[in-house]
């Protein structure tokens, strides 16, 4: 399998500029997922990377051989890329072993020994081989897309959103099916998808994507702990953006004085915000200890819930996420207490807030949501996925 790199790639339709100066190196043998909301651009890269459409500037290359630029175009099926779409992938007339055995070369279909590698591979039950599509559950059909896929030994796999169809359960048990089905083949994979937890817990890297360009490359800790900016903060998971004043290892803000990661910039003091993720927001039945809040409103989600909160006196807005078995009740005032350290941001000093990542390309200027919550304060939940980042 092989390297994928994708240099200052841009791409208009019409006078429409979708894709920005793209720049991603997708690894060898590993998953990398391209989040992003609708409309962002995802598929747009991913049809380029295959070769359906031609680029407007930049290079794609596949193993070190140019494959895209704007006076070089290997065609879609020179490639060598397998492709799993969103749905429907499969002939419905054709069963199980004739839709994997597809791509093959036509003497070694359906007796191929690799038919049946590729139903163990991607867990399917053999004796399914016959059956026809309409007769196999939508995880079932997705897998069979993926054997279907691997079974030509592709250079790169490309999965377009493959499982949004499906329903949680389903989608969660097939995405990890398929994520070991492409480590054990050792495939180069690019995932697209707009659902931050499928990319989180499926890849090896996850690129963020916004207004056509990758804001982030890194590995799903990184992104997750160290995000770029306070917007993909918000898009990969629960955030509470608060106002404050930085100096020396400490943030004061609306939950108090708090502990900061390093900064490099510990010498000033300045205006920026600072980052808490809900779970580090701790709950405690006595106000005086920690800032007094009142609970607005708790969503409970069974094994979690998600408690809205607003600081007394400053009316500050503030979520947490505790464990289901233990809720306070709504109106009820607790004291908050905020666990481990904080990320901090301050406008224009990106490079000082930003521990240099492995893989970061480009990192977008610091953009705030102020449109959620009064007094600059930003309070985010999990976003719906298909919220502007
Ligand atoms: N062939 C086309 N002609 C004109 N506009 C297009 C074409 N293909 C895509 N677009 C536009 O480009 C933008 C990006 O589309 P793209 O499908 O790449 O986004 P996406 O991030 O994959 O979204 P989604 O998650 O909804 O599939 C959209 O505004 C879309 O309408």
């Amino acid at each position: 399998m092989s390297r994928v790199e994708v240099r200052d790639v841009s791409k208009r339709f019409g006078a429409t500029p979708v894709l920005d100066g793209v720049c991603l190196d997708v690894p060898e043998s590993a998953l990398t997922a391209v989040l992003g909301p609708s409309g962002c651009g995802k598929t747009t890269l991913l049809r380029l990377i295959a070769g359906f459409s031609h680029l407007d500037a930049g290079t794609i290359t596949v193993a070190g051989e140019t494959v895209s630029a704007p006076t070089r175009h290997v065609p879609a099926q020179r490639r060598r890329i397998g492709y799993v779409p969103q749905e429907g992938a499969l002939f419905p007339h054709l069963d199980v072993a004739a839709n994997i055995a597809f791509g093959l070369p036509r003497r070694s279909r359906r007796r191929a020994p690799r038919v049946d590698e590729m139903i163990e591979l991607v867990g399917l039950d053999p004796a399914h081989r016959g059956r026809f599509p309409h007769e196999l559950s939508g995880g079932q059909q997705q897998r069979v897309a993926l054997a279907r896929a691997l079974a030509p030994r592709p250079s790169i796999v490309l999965l377009d959103e493959p499982f949004a169809s499906l329903d949680a359960g389903l989608r969660h048990a097939t995405g990890r099916a398929v994520a070991d089905a492409l480590a054990a083949a050792g495939a180069t994979a690019v995932l697209v998808t707009h659902d931050q937890s499928e990319a989180l817990s499926l890849a090896t890297q996850v690129a963020v994507m916004r207004d056509g360009r990758i804001v982030q490359a890194d590995t799903p800790d990184r992104v997750y702990r160290a995000p770029a900016d306070t917007a993909v903060a918000a898009f990969v998971g629960g955030a509470v953006v608060l106002p404050a004043t930085i100096a020396a290892g400490t943030a004061a803000c609306a939950l108090g004085t708090l502990t900061t990661e390093r900064t490099g910039c510990d010498a000033d003091v300045v205006e920026g915000e600072v980052l808490i993720r809900p779970e580090q927001i701790e709950l405690r039945d006595d106000d005086a200890a920690g800032v007094a809040a009142r609970v607005v409103r708790i969503d409970y989600f069974g094994h979690e819930a998600a408690v809205q909160l607003e600081v007394l006196g400053s009316a500050t807005p503030v979520a947490a996420r505790v464990l289901g078995a233990d809720l306070p009740s709504v109106g009820a005032i607790v004291g908050l207490a905020v666990r481990g350290d904080v990320r901090v941001y301050t406008p224009g000093a990106t490079e000082n807030v930003h521990e240099a990542a492995a893989h970061r390309y480009a990192t977008s200027r610091l953009t705030l949501d102020r449109r959620r919550a009064p007094d600059a304060t930003s309070v985010v939940g999990h976003r719906d996925a298909r919220d502007p980042v």
